[in-house]
């Protein structure tokens, strides 16, 4: 896939706060890549200045080669929806999508009424007056309808239910197939939305520590479990994220290449994937690996 979004070495400070630091990456065309990393590790400012709503401290940005900021000929192409949207408060449902049709040049109206329906929205109300589900739902009409080449979701379902947010997946995978675009959305809700993505980008303190393909991201870890003096004598321990041990059993988190699983194997070691999530944890809580984990871990 080529890719249609470059960072270069981009930097981000609120004062003394390094919000985003030296970030060089690329997103590929065509993909949902999913945005992670722990509260405060930098998404939101990355989107906004992806977007080019802020600029960055340093560094640029390039939409398919050219400057995103202060660029005309760019700006219509991304579509970004912020988890917030404040300056919305005192706007009718009706009048934002109104907005929106005037402002998205790629904006499907058919889409944004199917849409408002789906999800029964109502037209008149304005949108301070609507529970936090519902505004979740008005940006999520937003970025679906825009048709925008790249859009950019913050935390797209804050709010909604368990059953909103199975259709916000259902839409989001039914969009895709349906025309080519490149969507970068942030989430805290990683399981279940895992799915919906070709590419991971891990941002930890506004470093991005990966960016690569989902699947070959989570085929690189495993649990390995089994007797805890004969797996604990078999492994080494730079690969390992996370260690719990149970009467006797022992569970790791092995991160890498699994060059010796046949011998693991024909020593009783089970061998099992990690779920996204959890690998997510593991990752982000790497440094920090006798605090409190042991609550989030595998026996739990
Ligand atoms: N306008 C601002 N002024 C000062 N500091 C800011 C501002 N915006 C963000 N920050 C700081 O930048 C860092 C990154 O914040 P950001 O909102 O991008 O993180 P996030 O990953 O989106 O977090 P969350 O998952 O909690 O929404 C944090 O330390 C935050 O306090």
């Amino acid at each position: 896939m080529n890719p249609i979004l470059e960072c270069r070495q981009i930097a981000k400070n609120f004062g003394s706060t390094e919000a985003i630091r030296n970030v060089t990456t690329t997103f590929e065309e065509g993909a949902v890549h999913g945005l992670l990393g722990a509260n405060g590790a930098g998404k939101t400012t990355l989107l906004h200045i992806l977007s080019g709503l802020i600029y960055p401290s340093q560094g640029q940005v390039l939409y398919d080669g050219q400057q995103v900021h202060d660029n005309p000929a760019v700006t219509p192409n991304i579509c970004l929806v912020k988890s917030d949207e404040r300056s919305w408060a005192d706007y009718k449902v009706k009048d934002l999508m109104h907005y929106c049709s005037l402002l998205l040049p790629y904006w499907d109206e058919k889409l944004a009424t199917e849409l408002l329906r789906k999800f029964r929205l109502p037209a008149k109300k304005k949108y301070k007056q609507l529970s936090r589900g519902m505004q979740s739902m008005v940006g999520i009409v937003k970025g679906l309808a825009s048709g925008a080449p790249l859009t950019l979701f913050d935390e797209p379902t804050l709010g909604l239910d368990a059953d909103m947010r199975e259709t916000f997946y259902e839409l989001m995978i039914n969009d895709c197939g349906q025309r080519e675009r490149t969507m970068i959305l942030s989430t805290h809700q990683i399981d279940e939305s895992s799915n919906l993505f070709q590419y991971i980008t891990l941002l930890e303190q506004g470093v991005i520590t990966s960016h690569m393909d989902k699947d070959a991201f989570v085929a690189q870890a495993h649990y390995l479990q089994g007797d805890s003096s004969q797996l604990l004598a078999l492994v080494s321990d730079p690969h390992v994220l996370h260690e719990e041990s149970l009467a006797g059993t022992t569970v790791l988190v092995w991160y890498g290449e699994l060059d010796n699983r046949v011998e693991l194997e024909r020593r009783g070691i089970k061998i099992s994937s990690v779920p996204l999530q959890k690998l997510f944890v593991y990752l982000t809580r790497k440094g920090n690996l006798n605090s409190e984990e042991t609550n989030n871990g595998y026996f739990s």
